[in-house]
């Protein structure tokens, strides 16, 4: 097997978002460009990257899918050779709105698609209330990429919190997470880097979580802290508050070592215990 199947150099691109729509998507596509000059082969965009995170802004700013901001994407990662994780954009189809990230690959065709599954819907009363679902409609499917030797499973922010998305992922062998993201002010101290070590320690793989920059104006605070979390639940990198684009090298020598040191998935009690997919 080739030793460069097994490594993955990923750029994550965490970006502020404004009201324009336009300036958003132009702001995304430069980090791209700028993650291929340093070498990335795969990059990744935050949660909501061309829009606000906000049920006034979902239904304005929808689009379908193929549709006007992942046609740039798709003609990007052609003309770039470079793998894109788009993020997410709110997607209308139908009379439904979903919130959903997009995989185009080195040709700008769509490798796959992925819906928001858990909605973020959290009352915390006088500090953080949400309910996305007052708007948006849940997915329903995993989705699973492969990049090179990586089997990549999606979720997307608050789908972070439910071990056992990632859990089926890891079932069906995904050695890489990936979130799109942006958690809010009142949870992200004290979960945002929690949640994704823990499905990296849980489940012995990387987890890539980006997020987009605090924007103290916006009608939502994002945390930013974009990060990387390695089989070992050990932080890679984390990023600040404001726009940045880090490089992460992945090897899957790491996840090798990690599960063969450390054999828990071989030692659950399935006989007693575990974690089925329904559908
Ligand atoms: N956009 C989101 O799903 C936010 C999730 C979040 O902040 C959390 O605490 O979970």
């Amino acid at each position: 097997m080739s030793e460069s199947m097994r490594k993955l150099r990923v750029g994550c691109i965490q970006i502020t978002v404004s009201a324009n729509k336009a300036e958003n998507v132009a702001r995304a596509v430069e980090k791209i460009r700028e993650a291929k000059k340093r070498g990335a082969e795969l990059v990744v965009l935050p949660e909501c990257f061309n829009s606000f995170i906000s049920n006034d802004y979902y239904g304005k700013y929808a689009e379908p899918i193929p549709g006007e901001t992942t046609n740039i994407l798709s003609k990007l990662a052609k003309e770039l050779e470079i793998f894109i994780i788009g993020g997410t954009i709110p997607e209308n189809d139908g009379d439904k709105l979903f919130n959903t990230a997009t995989v185009w690959g080195k040709s700008g065709e769509l490798m796959g698609k992925f819906r928001k599954m858990h909605l973020f819907d959290i009352d915390i009363p006088n500090e953080m209330t949400f309910r996305e679902s007052d708007s948006l409609s849940p997915g329903n499917e995993l989705t699973i990429i492969n990049i090179k030797d990586f089997k990549i499973g999606l979720g997307i922010c608050y789908d972070v919190r439910f071990e056992e998305l990632a859990k089926l992922y890891r079932k069906q062998g995904c050695n890489l997470l990936v979130y799109p993201s942006a958690f809010g002010m009142k949870t992200g101290p004290l979960h945002w880097e929690l949640v994704g070590r823990s499905r990296a320690n849980d489940n012995q793989l990387y987890t890539v979580l980006t997020s987009q920059g605090r924007d103290l104006n916006g009608p939502y605070v994002a945390y930013g802290h974009s990060y990387v979390a390695d089989p070992w639940g050990k932080m890679l990198f984390m990023a600040g508050t404001d726009d940045e684009l880090f490089i992460v090298d992945l090897d899957l020598d790491v996840v090798d070592k990690v599960r063969s040191n450390i054999p828990i998935f071989i030692q659950r009690r399935a006989d007693i215990y575990d974690t089925v997919q329904k559908n």
